[in-house]
């Protein structure tokens, strides 16, 4: 039996919710069972009990957290409800029960409930939504503590079954008051998207149009004879050139065939972080299986003598066919969302604007059975097409410059891309904390920046190199291979040592490490890369970023385009969130802030 490497280990002493309530004691645990994902835990009076890993939590953050765990609610809006309240109580049984523990004390209980939790809302509060918010828990917190005091007084808490459990009254009447006290306009507004980002409803629609306009013109100056700024605009091709049903029928097969190997019943399977539901979704992770199969299939293509060349030869009708397939795509997913249950929304997308929403991406997580459409599209066809088109351009440099080996340029381009794909499949269950699987919904931002705008613009370089050949001398490689180095390095580390953190901080090798404690159980990272700067994963890809452009010369400005566009993105990406932390982590992010100063470069912003 074996225990899956990234959650509680065997001997490990954690906090176990008791089954049927929102009440965790300290458990030991004692194995895990693949089959049923359960945990048999022994509590410390003896009981045994089988647990889902969603019921444990680790004790350091059980404490700073006072216990909370989220609700999982009949309806949407009890769900609503409940996570807004500071006295809200849970009646889910997710455990199975070999057998009862001795009884809890009811004073245990009560002070459990009622005072830890609504501190950390006051904690974070520094908006007017956090306000309203804690406004209402204090007013719940008030009514409830009326209802406690009265079951104090003579009410012995047991495990009879629940209908005659005087506790089970009990959470009725505190599950009555937070329904009550809860405005019917309060439970409406929870959930929908209340600040909107990239400029609103407006900006939204700009971006619509602006990102496929942006390929355009750089696809187009990118392979004109003379790619300065100063030859701007580029001329336009004739419309009919720019579609091919052979060049469509070729992405759409690389889409089908990267979905095929996505569903390939190879690698683990792990969970994701918790949804609004409480549900946790399953993920397989096989990307580097893809990366290898994908490879194997481009070199029996190439000894098969299959021109690849072909891609760069047509790459504006690649790009054409891109596009309508994310546009095709952003418009299913948004036409699914409409029917998507509240729980399963997005909760940047969900602002009712028909527009933004489809822009931002309406639903979190749109599966057709177990097949994850987003974390598909953020990792496969556009990842892995962007190497195959590198490779294309390799290929076409050969021809074009009548070259018997690729320049050092171009294969440096080359290597460094291949390098940061392969290490983000490496590493492709990192991806499931990030911004996009967790906050931002699947629509036409990220179907178009996944199909088009990462593999087309993203390998801009090589497709510059092709027409554009720049000589490089051999200490200027190695200076451009440091800069790489350095640049991977400081990324790999800075996102290893959160991804490590995060896994399990009570790992005995993060022992040294210096945390700042948050009311929400989870702590944030103080020493080392995070000690430094606020984002030094971003760092450490901007040097890398730079380190792509420098072998196409200083001649023009648009093989920079990447790095320019990354500095942009990424200055945003931190604003977003660092707004989306302090709303989290409240006055233990401020502590963050002034310990370390700097965002992104230290000593300068
Ligand atoms: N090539 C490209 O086009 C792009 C690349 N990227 C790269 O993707 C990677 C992931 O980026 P992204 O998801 O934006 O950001 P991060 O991986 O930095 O994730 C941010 C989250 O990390 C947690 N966190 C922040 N500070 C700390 C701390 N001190 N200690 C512990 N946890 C902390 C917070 O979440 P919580 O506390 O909830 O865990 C925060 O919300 C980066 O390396 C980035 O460079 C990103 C965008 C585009
Ligand atoms: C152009 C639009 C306004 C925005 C589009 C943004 C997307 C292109 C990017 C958003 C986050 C991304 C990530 C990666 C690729 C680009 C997008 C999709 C990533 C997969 C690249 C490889 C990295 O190692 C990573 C950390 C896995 C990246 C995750 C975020």
């Amino acid at each position: 039996m074996t225990m899956p490497s990234n959650r509680f280990q065997k001997g490990e002493a954690v906090m176990g919710r008791w089954p049927g309530s929102s009440l965790y004691y300290e458990v030991k645990v004692l194995s895990y069972d693949t089959d049923t994902q359960l945990y048999t835990v022994i509590y410390k009076d003896g009981t045994e009990l089988e647990l889902k890993g969603a019921d444990m939590k680790r004790a350091t953050g059980f404490r700073q957290s006072g216990g909370r765990s989220r609700s999982r609610s009949r309806s949407p809006s009890r769900r609503r409800s409940r996570s807004r309240s500071p006295a809200r109580v849970t009646r889910r049984s997710t455990s199975r029960t070999k057998e009862a523990p001795k009884e809890p004390k009811p004073k245990d209980v009560l002070e459990v409930r009622v005072s830890p939790l609504a501190k950390p809302v006051e904690n974070n509060s520094n908006n007017k939504h956090d306000k309203e918010v804690n406004d209402t828990s204090s007013r719940v917190s008030e009514k409830a503590e009326a209802v406690l005091e009265k079951n104090r007084v003579g009410t012995r808490y047991n495990l009879r079954p629940r209908k005659e459990d005087p506790m089970d009254q009990l959470i009725e009447d505190l599950q009555k008051i937070v329904d009550e006290t809860l405005s019917e306009p309060e439970k409406q507004t929870v959930g929908k998207t209340a600040e909107l980002e990239f400029g609103g409803k407006l900006g939204a629609a700009f971006m619509i149009v602006f990102l496929p306009a942006v390929t355009f013109v750089l696809l187009l100056m990118c392979q004109q004879k003379d790619p300065s700024l100063l030859d701007f605009p580029p001329v336009l091709p004739e419309l009919d050139t720019l579609w091919d049903a052979g060049v469509f029928g070729i992405v759409a097969l690389w889409f089908l065939f990267q979905a095929l190997l996505y569903m390939l019943p190879v690698g683990k399977v792990v969970e994701g972080l918790p949804l609004a539901t409480g549900k946790r979704l399953k993920y397989r992770i096989n990307g580097f299986y893809a990366v290898i199969l994908s490879a194997a299939a481009l070199g029996v293509a190439y000894y098969q003598d299959v021109d690849l060349s072909y891609i760069h030869d047509h790459f504006m009708q690649f790009a054409v066919s891109s596009m309508i397939l994310s546009s095709v795509l952003s418009v299913y997913l948004y036409v699914r969302s409409r029917w998507a249950r509240e729980g399963e929304l997005a909760p940047g997308g969900n602002s009712g604007n028909v527009i933004y929403d489809f822009y931002i991406g309406h639903e979190l997580n749109p599966r057709i059975k177990s097949f994850d459409l987003k974390y598909f599209c953020e990792l496969r066809p556009g990842l892995i097409g962007w190497i195959v088109i590198n490779f294309s351009m390799l290929l076409a440099e050969m021809k074009f410059q009548k070259l018997d080996t690729p320049s050092l340029a171009m294969m440096l381009v080359n290597g460094f891309q291949l390098l940061y794909v392969a290490d983000a499949l490496w590493h492709e269950e990192a991806i499931l904390t990030t911004m996009d699987i967790v906050h931002d919904g699947f629509g036409f931002m990220l179907a178009f920046g996944d199909l088009v705008w990462v593999p087309f613009t993203y390998s801009l370089q090589a497709f510059y190199l092709v027409k554009h050949p720049n000589a490089l001398s051999w200490p200027w490689v190695a200076v451009i291979l440091a800069i790489k180095l350095i640049g991977y390095s400081v990324f790999r580390k800075a996102n290893s040592e959160k991804n490590a953190f995060r896994r399990n901080p009570t790992d005995p090798k993060l022992s040294h490490v210096r945390t700042i404690p948050t009311a929400t159980g989870k702590s944030l990272l103080v020493s080392g890369l995070w000690g430094l700067v606020r984002h030094p994963n971003y760092l450490g890809d901007i040097i890398m970023a730079s380190a792509w452009s420098l072998p196409c010369g200083f001649t023009h400005i648009l093989p920079y385009f990447y790095v320019i566009y990354f500095i942009c993105l990424l200055i945003h990406r931190e604003a977003r969130d660092e707004k989306q932390c302090r709303k989290k982590y409240g006055s233990a992010w401020d502590e963050y802030c002034r310990q370390v100063r700097y965002r992104i470069i230290p000593g300068v912003y």
